[in-house]
């Protein structure tokens, strides 16, 4: 899978990990930085992956900070960004299922590396469920960036 992978100073440890994790599985990775622990402004690098989810130049985004939560806002301020900050598995299968969630959110500063890699890989491995509730709340998200 095509997957773009972005943080702020909060989580660089982690999305350096997660991303060789992803590379060592094949997947494609595009790094959209940030590239080290300097203080950044998380706008910056949620959006930059944001935009390669919403133009459909990768499948997935993948944006990490402190907790997941300032890159994660800024992430669904672009439009047809489905960003979710899960916090365990379950959270990561039902936004799946439920959202068809295209963005993860994890923080480094809240959740520990072995849980943040089985939220990953049950957000890429989990399809969205098709369920007709579902497909029609998320046209009402869809209408309200109208
Ligand atoms: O957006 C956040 C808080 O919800 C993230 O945790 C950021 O990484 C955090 O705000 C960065 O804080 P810092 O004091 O500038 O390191």
């Amino acid at each position: 899978m095509k997957i773009a992978i972005a943080c702020d100073h909060g989580a660089f440890d982690y999305k350096e990990t997660i991303k060789e994790m992803l590379i060592e599985e094949g997947h494609e990775v595009i790094d959209c930085g940030c590239n080290g622990t300097d203080s950044v402004d998380y706008p910056d690098y949620g959006s930059a992956c944001a935009k390669l989810v919403a133009s459909n130049e990768v499948e997935r985004g993948i944006v990490m900070c402190g907790t997941g939560i300032g890159i994660s806002i800024s992430a669904n301020k672009v439009k047809g960004i489905r960003c979710a900050l899960c916090t365990d598995v379950t959270m990561a299968r039902l936004t799946r299922e439920h959202n068809d969630a295209n963005m993860l959110s994890v923080g480094q500063r809240t959740t520990g590396i072995e849980t943040v890699k089985d939220i990953v890989h049950t957000f890429l491995n989990t399809p969205f469920s098709n369920g007709e509730r579902h497909i029609a709340r998320i046209q009402k998200i869809a209408e309200l960036e109208k």
